[in-house]
């Protein structure tokens, strides 16, 4: 199977994960992109989505599935459903390869429960060989990068890449991410930093992979 196949499958099996008549919460990607077109199919059986990008809600929308806004909801999403560019054995995450890891962590913090949906390349035993994407606000950039930096670490502007919100994004090269929840915890702090891409205090509940040999699941 390709990847692809890979993804649209992992994408199909993530129907069976959702709650009937609820609202369910949709991340962004090529990954998701299936998930959309396979929600398509039962959008008689949801209540509507909450989308993590434009990209996700246009596409949505071109399906006839109702778009709430996320600063509308009164109560938890029971799933949200979201790829990711990295994940490991404990279901951390390295995400926003598609410059949508500030809406989509939002998103993932109104959820109960959080799906990743992957091909088996994702799967890591140590998180970092995918460049960790930070958003940042623009002034604090060349700061930001010195602080990289003094951790061993590159961080370079993703050229021609303005977020949803707006803002820059930065792909750090070279980071050791031992301790995952507590790199996240110390990068948040750094004044100009919107969001890091490390999603340990937002893991997976469970993720489906695909594999040549089918989907496999793993619970966290
Ligand atoms: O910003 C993008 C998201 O974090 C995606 O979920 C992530 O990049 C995985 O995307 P894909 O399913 O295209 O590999």
């Amino acid at each position: 199977m390709t990847q692809d196949e890979l993804k649209a499958l992992v994408a199909r099996a993530a129907i069976e994960h959702l709650v009937p008549g609820a609202l369910v919460g949709v991340g962004t990607g090529s990954t998701v992109n299936h998930f959309i077109d396979a929600l398509a199919a039962i959008k008689d059986r949801i209540a509507g989505a909450v989308s993590s990008s434009v990209q996700s809600s246009e596409r949505l929308r071109r399906h006839g599935i109702p778009v709430i806004e996320a600063a509308e909801l009164s109560a938890p999403l029971p799933v949200y459903v979201d790829g990711a560019d990295e994940i490991d054995h404990h279901g951390y995450m390295i995400k926003g390869g598609g410059a949508a890891l500030t809406r989509e962590k939002i998103v993932a913090d109104l959820a109960e429960r959080f799906v990743c949906i992957a091909d088996e390349s994702k799967l890591v035993d140590t998180l970092g060989r995918f460049p960790l994407p930070v958003e940042v606000i623009p002034m604090a950039a060349p700061q930001i990068v010195r602080r990289f930096e003094k951790l061993g670490a590159t961080a370079t502007l993703r050229p021609g890449v303005i977020t949803d919100n707006g803002q820059p994004i930065l792909d750090v090269r070279g980071l050791k991410i031992t301790d995952p929840l507590a790199l996240e915890t110390e990068i948040n702090q750094w004044p100009g930093v919107v969001t890091v891409g490390i999603f340990a205090r937002h893991k997976a509940s469970l993720c489906l992979l695909g594999t040549a040999a089918g989907v496999r699941t793993l619970q966290f």
